[in-house]
């Protein structure tokens, strides 16, 4: 188990597009070894958040730091190469290539790589040659989380993870994120409306309401407070 340092630390940030500020003065933090789930309302600035840590936003020097190193001025592709891994809520797939070919675009190309990554989804082994616009959307998110494990990251950032899959398969697919957290010490931070479902695994959350933190604490502490939950969330999926 790798020490529980902070992989990820997030500080005042404050993201804006177009002059209009859509996060403020958001405060968090990822250690080694943690799921942290960032929770809240459709537009609470969730997505923004994580677009501000991969450098697809801009934000101000000191706000996002990987292991201690402030990322202000490094672009998204420099941030990846550090350790940053973000699976976008559309899963970035392309859906002319196959499984493998995923691979060998991300510089995975060799057979270990590939079964490594195969380890923790096996369900992928026998659609290697499978193209992924022919796959279910389940076997679709395992091949975008896959890639982004192959990479060997220090930050995971999944960004709704669960979008357009029924409940069971968001039931298989996020213990296999806990166990590689807690066995390789990457730090993952879990954008999820599925409320309840991201708590159970958890260490610590946080819930953004109109791009500022309304609550924050342990997975447990979250899980108790349904009614501070239901509050931030608008559409009450705490209750
Ligand atoms: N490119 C953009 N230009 C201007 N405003 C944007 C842009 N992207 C998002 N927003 C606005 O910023 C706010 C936060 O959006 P964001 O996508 O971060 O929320 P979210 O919490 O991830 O919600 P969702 O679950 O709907 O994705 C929303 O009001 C949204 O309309």
């Amino acid at each position: 188990m790798a020490d529980t340092g902070a992989v990820l630390e997030v500080n005042n940030l404050s993201v804006s597009y177009d002059r209009s500020p859509v996060v403020r003065d958001l405060t968090l933090t990822v250690r080694s070894g943690e799921v942290v789930a960032l929770l809240g309302a459709n537009g609470a600035g969730k997505t923004t958040t994580l677009r501000a840590i991969s450098g697809l936003l801009r934000h101000a020097p000191g706000a996002v730091k990987l292991g201690g190193s402030d990322l202000a001025g490094v672009a998204p592709p420099a941030r990846a190469r550090l350790g940053i891994a973000h699976v976008p809520s559309d899963r970035g797939l392309f859906f002319g290539l196959t499984v493998a070919e995923h691979f060998r675009l991300d510089g995975q190309g060799v057979a270990g790589d590939i079964d490594a990554a195969f380890d923790h989804f096996p369900a992928l082994r026998p659609l290697k040659d499978r193209k992924a616009g022919l796959m279910s959307g389940g076997e679709q998110q395992m091949l975008a989380i896959a890639r982004a494990l192959a990479r060997k990251p220090r930050l995971l950032m999944l960004d709704e993870m669960s979008l357009g899959l029924a409940p069971v398969i968001v039931g298989r697919l996020l213990p296999v994120v806990r166990e590689y957290a807690t066995t390789t010490g990457t730090g993952v931070l879990l954008v999820e409306q599925h409320v309840h479902m991201a708590l159970k695994l958890a260490d610590r959350g946080y819930v953004l309401s109109h791009g500022e933190l309304a609550a924050s604490g342990t997975a447990a502490e979250l899980s108790r407070d349904s009614a501070l939950l239901a509050a931030s969330y608008l559409g009450g999926e705490a209750s």
